[in-house]
């Protein structure tokens, strides 16, 4: 039996947690709100994130990490890109005390403002400096609400090393969610941090009334600046056309269940983003890994036009009409640039 510290008790980590529980293994699962390990603990739900939901009984919650990490093969972060760096400040300490090294797997989907960095690298800086090897990226198309439904679902585990990829595959995998590995980190996590701003976009359109034909050209061209900031930071093209690139793509931007998506269509229908923000009471995180987008595409001279057009909308007060219409506007050119 592997034991599992799952860092979120969230809708994601939640659903990961019982996931990994219904596999066998030992789930211990932190969070940082006492109602909802009560929650979990007593009623084996957690309402505040997933309604009308049964999670596996024997997941634990705590909100003590020493006791969530004692004695763990693997430490699952679920939580916003906000909180990874301090968190992972708290779980040196701890790991330095046991003088254990556990995998760390992220399924945290986002890079940080300032530091411009994708979590694995955050761990570099805070944890495991000399060893990425132990670090393995989780992400692809899944919305917690499916996955807790049993739903059908594939997800990329991504890492340098990908024998322990694989040996991730093998304690994650079960017979509704499909895991496959790649040896592309760095190209895993852009996809799964930058279709957030995209799926802003889309919900923005969709806000305003534009059709189809809007939400596909906003999808493939913004696969083009996904695939420009990737392999501008290390990653390999072919990573953006699989599961964690188009893929998350397509359901981020169009399923209700997104929040970045339902954040974009209410800023689409005239509200503003402390509103909206407030108001979705869980994690948005393209409204953050804009700004880090902003700050590489100034320091890298990056082209991307759409995630610079949510980043004016959303921090400059510009007008997403006006956006819209530069943007239609700009100097033509060729579609693949190489
Ligand atoms: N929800 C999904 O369907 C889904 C799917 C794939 C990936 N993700 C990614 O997973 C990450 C988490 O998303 P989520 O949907 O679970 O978010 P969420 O908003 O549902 O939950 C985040 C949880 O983290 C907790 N938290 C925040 N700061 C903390 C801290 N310092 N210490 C302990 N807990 C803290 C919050 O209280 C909250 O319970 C995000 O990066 C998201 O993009 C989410
Ligand atoms: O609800 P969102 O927009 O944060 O998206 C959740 C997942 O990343 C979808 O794969």
């Amino acid at each position: 039996m592997t034991k599992i510290a799952v860092l979120g008790a969230g809708s994601w980590g939640s659903v990961l947690a019982s996931m990994l529980a219904d596999n066998g293994h030992a789930v211990e699962l932190y969070g940082n709100r006492q109602e909802v390990a009560d929650e979990i603990n007593q009623k084996h739900s957690n309402s505040r994130y997933m309604k009308d939901w049964s999670m596996n009984s024997k997941v634990h919650a705590t909100l003590d990490l020493a006791e969530a990490l004692a004695g763990s093969d693997i430490i699952l972060f679920v939580l916003p890109t906000s909180a990874i760096r301090s968190v992972a400040k708290q779980v040196k300490a701890i790991l330095d005390q046991s003088g254990s090294k556990p995998y760390l797997v992220s399924a945290t989907k986002g890079i940080e403002p300032g530091s411009k960095k994708l979590v694995t690298q955050i761990f570099r800086d805070e944890l495991y400096p000399d060893n990425s090897d132990l670090m393995i990226v989780l992400s692809g198309p899944s919305h917690a609400e499916n996955v807790a439904q049993k739903d059908l679902t594939a997800i990329t585990l991504a890492s340098t090393s990908l024998d322990n990829a694989a040996k991730m595959q093998r304690i994650f995998s079960n017979e509704y969610v499909r895991f496959y590995t790649s040896n592309d980190p760095v190209g895993v996590q852009v996809g799964g941090a930058v279709k957030n701003v995209i799926a802003i976009a889309a919900g923005m359109l969709a806000g305003m009334g534009y059709g189809d034909n809007a939400k596909a050209a906003l999808m493939t061209r913004g696969l083009a600046e996904i695939t420009r900031l990737g392999v501008a930071f290390g990653g390999q093209p072919w990573t953006f056309s699989g599961l964690s690139g188009i893929g998350d793509l397509i359901v981020t931007c169009t399923s209700v269940n997104s929040r970045n998506w339902r954040a974009g269509y209410q800023l689409g229908q005239g509200q503003k983003l402390a509103d909206v923000l407030a108001n979705m009471g869980q994690v948005v995180e393209g409204a953050t890994t804009v700004k880090a987008v902003h700050e590489i595409c100034d320091k890298y001279s990056l082209d991307m036009p759409i995630s610079e057009a949510i980043y004016h909308v959303l921090y400059e007060g510009a007008d997403i009409k006006s956006e819209i219409k530069l943007m239609m506007n700009r100097q033509m050119g060729p579609e693949i640039r190489i």
